[in-house]
């Protein structure tokens, strides 16, 4: 039994405590929110997971000092934006090392720093045992139903991984291991813009065609990217690369494809955002790719339309026209580096 604490009860932070609690950790979940706290400890979220009952054994608090203090092991699940600010506000609270665990799908624009990285400038070496990415296909809808899902745990310390999977590991909940961090973590991050360019389409009323287009040639320019900061070829094909990507884009259970699908139906990016009350991971990412796109070399052309159309007014015909209209392509030339 391991001493967890869980930073961040929206659906994710609150999926993960399920199934933290069900394997019987000592576990909290600390929120930000005091009413929310008194929720959970009534064992419903109802914001963030309707009409599921959580377990008696999962305990919230609101209190931050109780919840650094109770734990050997940290989950960071709040959206990215958040991960410095809290971050911080663990360090300032911790006595002894932790291991960090982060679930967290993004990466900060300008900075272009992903979400390990960002955890380590603010949180001492002297306090990190080690951080390790639990990342892939897995909706918290369908973690708290108990259906089978599969995830990865990353980190270059095979020993942490091992551990990270042994936490959460059960039997609706499978978790394997991967030592290629860069690659868990720009594959789990990217594929929220190609949800987003997804349903974009999905809500123009194109079919099928176009969503296979855009899944496969969306990933090819995340694995273009991610080779060239570093990472392996074959994480793309695995869990958080085509894995990821499958359940974002083909779900409706996907806050990305749901906030793209009425972008392609008319609604603008505020409109969304206030529909949709949760995080939208796919929007400020988009920022972030646009902008390593530029320092790579790396031509991103979904993409790039997609950051026309959220944050130059572009409209999403014309997007998906300029992306059809491109010069002709051999459909594996920008893939070579990949071999
Ligand atoms: N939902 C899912 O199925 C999955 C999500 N993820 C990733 O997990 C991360 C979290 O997503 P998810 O739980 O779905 O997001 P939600 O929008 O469901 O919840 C976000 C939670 O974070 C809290 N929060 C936001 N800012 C802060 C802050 N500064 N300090 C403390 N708490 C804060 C919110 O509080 P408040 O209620 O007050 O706004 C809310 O409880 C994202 O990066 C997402 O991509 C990964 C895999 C699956
Ligand atoms: O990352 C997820 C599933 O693996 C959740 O995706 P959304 O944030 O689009 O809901």
């Amino acid at each position: 039994m391991e001493k967890v604490t869980v930073f961040g009860a929206g659906s994710w932070g609150t999926a993960l405590s399920y199934v933290l609690a069900q394997n019987g950790h000592d576990l909290l979940l600390w929120t930000h929110r005091q009413d929310q706290s008194d929720e959970i400890n009534q064992h419903s979220n109802e914001r963030y997971l309707k009409g599921v009952r959580l377990p008696d054994s999962l305990k919230a608090t609101a209190n931050l000092d109780e919840a650094v203090a109770h734990a050997d092991i940290f989950v960071l699940a709040v959206p990215t934006k958040a991960i410095r600010e809290v971050s911080r506000d663990i360090r300032e609270r911790m006595t002894k090392k932790g291991l960090f665990v982060h679930v967290s799908k993004g990466i900060e624009p300008d900075s272009l720093k992903r979400i390990s990285e960002m955890i380590r400038e603010e949180i001492p070496a002297d306090l990190i045992e080690e951080v390790v990415i639990l990342s892939g296909p897995s909706h918290a809808e369908e973690v708290v139903q108990e259906h089978p899902t599969t995830v990865t745990a990353a980190c270059e310390n095979t020993q942490a991984a091992n551990r990270v999977q042994d936490l959460f590991m059960n039997s609706y909940f499978r978790v394997y291991t991967n030592t290629d961090v860069i690659g868990v973590e720009i594959g789990g991050a990217l594929k929220n813009i190609i949800a987003l360019a997804v349903g974009i389409t999905d809500g123009l009323g194109y079919g099928d065609n176009a969503k296979a287009a855009i899944m496969t040639r969306g990933l090819a320019e995340i694995a273009r990217l991610g080779v060239k900061m570093g990472a392996t070829p074959l994480t793309f094909s695995g869990l958080s690369g085509v894995g990821d990507l499958i359940v974002t884009c083909t779900s409706v259970h996907s806050r990305n494809w749901r906030a793209g699908n009425m972008l392609g139906k008319g609604k603008n990016v505020e409109e969304v955002l206030d529909e949709m009350g949760m995080v939208v991971e796919g929007i400020r990412t988009t920022k972030a790719a646009h902008q390593l796109a530029a320092e790579y070399k790396v031509p991103m052309p979904i993409t790039e339309a997609l950051y026309a159309v959220l944050f130059e007014g572009v409209k999403p015909e014309n997007a998906v026209e300029e992306l059809m209209g491109r010069m002709k392509k051999n459909e594996m030339e920008d893939l070579i580096d990949l071999l």
